[in-house]
């Protein structure tokens, strides 16, 4: 029997994946790729990704987009309110404090923007759960707001596609998986990509967070944080301690999410985590959350039996932390 590790560790791991773009690396440099990240997400469920190939000045121009969006004036942002979104389609600007994540504590401080695949209004599906137009706001010129950011979003969901496949290559053997098991999640997704930003924080309230402690909805999330901010913590489990995740230049926080936690029956873990702001500086982020298809039907890979729809799967989640008449007027 192994010894239970009591000393937390200080650090979540790195994943550096440049080996597996590299056609001329060796199998066994890519299978190392796959045992660090399977290592990684069945502990943590959380680790920094490098060699991903994804160029500095895209990463900088979403977060100059997001301070752009932030300094607009109130009326300007509410212009593209999420209560105006098209239907059910939850797009657009999130005013602080509309989640709460666990009883006791107050919401959230964060406010965002949400902006999905663009799904034009005339289509048949425009207006159903998560799918829709985009709310772009007048005050910002197309090249300086909505055409990087939807670059970007491409630019996500292609290195997504990357990462489930080495996850999918990191499957328990006996589960006899194919290699493209997960390559239907990222046919038209559900993927949002949220811009953030925290007020900075002059009183700290014991019961208030930037993003109150919580698990991700989906099944792959993907963070670009602003260097020399601070504040994201995740749960290490077998000594219930949070671990710090400082920015680390050139990187992103990549962690696991429920939808991908219940489909691998826990093989990859969805972790807690948090944000806590209680600096005197602004805070800007921009995750990214490979949802998935909604319509896709998630049979337990380890053939226990267990289905799960995503749609249903992610509304569910949404209702946990919108709830009451705020996740009414959503469409929730
Ligand atoms: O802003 C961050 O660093 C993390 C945000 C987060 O955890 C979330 O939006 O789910
Ligand atoms: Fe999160």
């Amino acid at each position: 029997m192994g010894s239970i590790d009591t000393t937390p560790p200080t650090s979540i791991p790195t994943v550096d994946i440049s080996p597996w773009l590299d056609e001329h690396a060796s199998p066994a440099a890519k299978d190392e790729v796959v045992n660090a990240m399977r290592d990684a997400c069945s502990t943590f469920g959380f680790f920094y990704l490098v060699g991903h190939g994804i160029p500095e000045e895209d990463r900088q121009t979403v977060l100059d987009c997001t301070r752009r969006y932030f300094a607009l004036p109130k009326e300007d942002k509410m212009d593209t309110w999420i209560g105006k979104a098209m239907g059910r389609s939850f797009r657009g600007y999130e005013p602080p404090a509309l989640q709460v994540h666990k009883e006791g504590l107050l919401p959230d401080t964060k406010e965002g923007f949400i902006l999905g695949r663009e799904t034009p209004a005339d289509a048949p599906e425009a207006g159903t759960f998560h799918t829709g137009p985009n709310q772009w706001p007048k005050a910002l010129p197309n090249e300086q707001f909505r055409i990087p950011l939807m670059e970007y979003h491409g630019k996500m969901i292609e290195m997504v596609k990357v990462i489930l496949k080495i996850l999918a290559r990191g499957l328990p053997a006996e589960w006899n998986c194919p290699t493209g098991v997960f390559d239907e999640l990222a046919i038209n997704p559900s993927a949002p990509l949220r811009l953030l930003y925290y007020a900075p924080q002059s009183i700290k309230q014991a019961n208030q967070f930037g993003v109150g402690e919580h698990t991700d909805f989906g099944n792959v999330s993907v963070l670009l944080q602003e260097e020399g901010t601070e504040g994201l913590e995740v749960l290490y489990p077998p000594t219930q301690t949070w671990v710090p995740v400082p920015v680390k230049a050139h990187s992103y926080v990549i962690n696991m999410g429920d939808m991908m936690q219940k489909w691998t029956v826990g093989h990859y873990r969805s972790a807690l985590h948090r944000v806590v702001n209680s600096s005197t500086k602004a805070r800007y982020s921009a995750p990214f959350f490979l949802n998935g298809n909604l319509d896709l039907e998630c049979h337990a890979l380890d053939g226990s039996g267990e289905v799960t729809v995503i749609g249903e799967h992610i509304r569910q989640r949404l209702m946990e932390t919108i709830g009451g008449e705020a996740g009414r007027k959503l469409g929730l």
